[in-house]
């Protein structure tokens, strides 16, 4: 199955006169894709900012080149906070808030996916909000990254060498902004690697490994990786991705009632992650 699109627009940013058959016909969309795919694209979110973004001039994007978001780091991640050190200062005043401003807009449209993703499982539109309630806070560690990769001389390729390996996220959902350079690729549940190219106007979200936990399995959190360019294509690749984490101190148990995984505290489960990952280097 590809990944399917489905559009927002009538719960888009802004708009708040949506029915509960609109939320529901939502909730069933999402539900199809999150089960079959755990991908699907998202179009007339209400989200400006990333075109903004990707249509800033070369010079301007440039900061964002100094090697510290490549896909290696993946795992690495960094607070707002802490991320605020490497915005670029110079070149672009409105650069911190435009920033801010993208980062509060993908969490106002992650908010309102988790609410359609808890409807489309029959549960209380709250269920996964209720766990989310500090995105931006120091009580929460969603982290919105800019990762860029840089040109690839043919001649320094390893053997099967990635732009980014294969790996799934760690919490909730993610939203992924790709400029129009494609590479991404998703593990789909007949263990073919599907494509999943920037299609103009859409924001990709996938479901993290929490969320497949919390869900007991139903919502797939899909194995993805980004290919790279053939030979002798010189061009870099920049995204955006906006990784959602429930609250730090928020219990997750399975929210069909089973024990099908014990409860785990949103950041001890993070934790554990990170330090495999690290281990595993
Ligand atoms: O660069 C991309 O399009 C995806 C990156 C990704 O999957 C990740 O950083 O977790
Ligand atoms: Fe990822």
């Amino acid at each position: 199955m590809e990944i399917p699109v489905v559009d927002l627009c009538v719960y888009k940013l802004g708009k708040d006169n949506v029915s509960v058959e609109q939320l529901e016909k939502l909730g069933q969309e999402l539900r199809s894709a999150f089960t079959e795919v755990g991908f699907v694209y998202v179009k007339n979110t209400g989200i400006t900012q990333e075109e903004s973004f990707f249509d800033l001039p070369e010079d301007v994007k440039k900061p964002f080149r100094r090697g510290t978001y490549s896909c290696d780091i993946n795992h690495g991640w960094v607070s707002l906070e802490t991320e605020r050190h490497n915005w670029p200062s110079d070149g672009i005043e409105d650069f911190r808030d435009v920033h801010i401003s993208f980062f509060l807009s993908c969490k106002e449209l992650s908010l309102r996916v988790l609410r359609i993703m808890a409807l489309g499982l029959g549960l209380q539109p709250e269920t996964f909000l209720n766990a989310h309630k500090h995105i931006g806070s120091d009580l929460n560690k969603t982290t919105l990254r800019t990762l860029f990769y840089p040109p690839v001389e043919t001649e320094s390729v390893k053997k099967d060498q990635l732009r980014c390996g294969e790996h799934s996220d760690y919490g909730s959902i993610t939203l992924v902004f790709q400029s129009s350079k494609g590479g991404l690729q998703v593990l789909n549940r007949a263990g073919e690697y599907i494509s999943a190219p920037s299609i103009p106007g859409t924001v990709l979200i996938n479901i993290a490994d929490l969320m497949q936990r919390w869900t007991s399995d139903v919502y797939v959190s899909a194995v993805h990786r980004v290919l790279l360019p053939p030979p002798g294509d010189l061009s870099s690749r920049q995204s955006l991705a906006f990784f959602v984490q429930p609250d730090d101190e928020a219990v997750i148990s399975c929210c069909d009632g089973s024990d099908k995984y014990p409860p785990v505290r949103s950041i001890d489960y993070l934790l554990s992650r990170f330090s495999e990952s690290y281990g595993k280097k």
